[in-house]
């Protein structure tokens, strides 16, 4: 069965790819910020939001796709205030973001989705918690200067696997699911498929 990957995320293709999955990759193209203030306006829940957005992305492109097993994912980052995280504009707003994650704990929710036939078939959400240090003027500075504009692309504005893991006194949870995928429980699903051998 082909698999297809419902993302324009680089994180979750090279995890994907260095996994061994063989798949194609269709951006979604949906509007998230549309789709992130209407779960917002009924009080959803941060796992549940990113949740509903992977549904939304693997639809998306199995309506395009419909005979293809589609893979869709969201990941965000919930502050300990129960405010969301989107991706950063720019380096003010991805200084303001490090500001507001400085000392806090930090939830990251990554969710998948697979579609077949426009329908979903399957679902996981999974959970990190990032204790971030407190973290200095200069420090913060110092690490935008090296970061940006690379951390554009990532919401809670860090790349663990890189410099971004300075941010951290601790982590718990999966590695995967920090860069942007529940990939162990998605590998297992795929074996289940077929897609991969058991
Ligand atoms: N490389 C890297 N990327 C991260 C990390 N944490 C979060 N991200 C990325 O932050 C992005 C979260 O935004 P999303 O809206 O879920 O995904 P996206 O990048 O917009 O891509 P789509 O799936 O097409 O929506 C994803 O690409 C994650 O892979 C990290 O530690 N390292």
């Amino acid at each position: 069965m082909r698999l297809i990957l419902a993302s324009g995320s680089s994180a979750r293709r090279t995890m994907l790819s260095d996994a061994g999955v063989a798949f194609d990759v269709e951006r979604p193209n949906v509007d998230e910020d549309a789709a992130k203030a209407a779960l917002a306006a009924t009080g959803t829940y941060p796992r549940d939001t990113a949740d509903a957005l992977a549904q939304l992305k693997a639809l998306r492109v199995s309506q395009r796709a419909p005979a293809a097993l589609v893979l869709g994912s969201d990941s965000i980052v919930e502050l300990a205030d129960g405010t969301l995280l989107d991706k950063p504009e720019s380096r003010e707003d991805a200084c303001d973001h490090l500001r507001r994650m400085s000392g806090t704990r930090v939830r990251l929710h990554s969710a998948a989705v697979m579609a077949l036939g426009s329908q979903p078939v399957w679902r996981h959400v999974d959970t990190a918690t990032l204790h971030v240090r407190a973290l200095s003027a200069d420090f913060i500075t110092r690490y935008l200067d090296a970061e940006w504009p690379a951390i554009a692309a990532c919401v809670g504005c860090f790349r663990i696997e890189g410099p971004g893991v300075q941010l951290f006194a601790a982590v718990e949870g999966s590695h995967f699911t920090i860069l942007g995928l529940p990939l162990l429980p998605v590998l297992d699903y795929l074996r289940t498929r077929g897609v991969l051998t058991s």
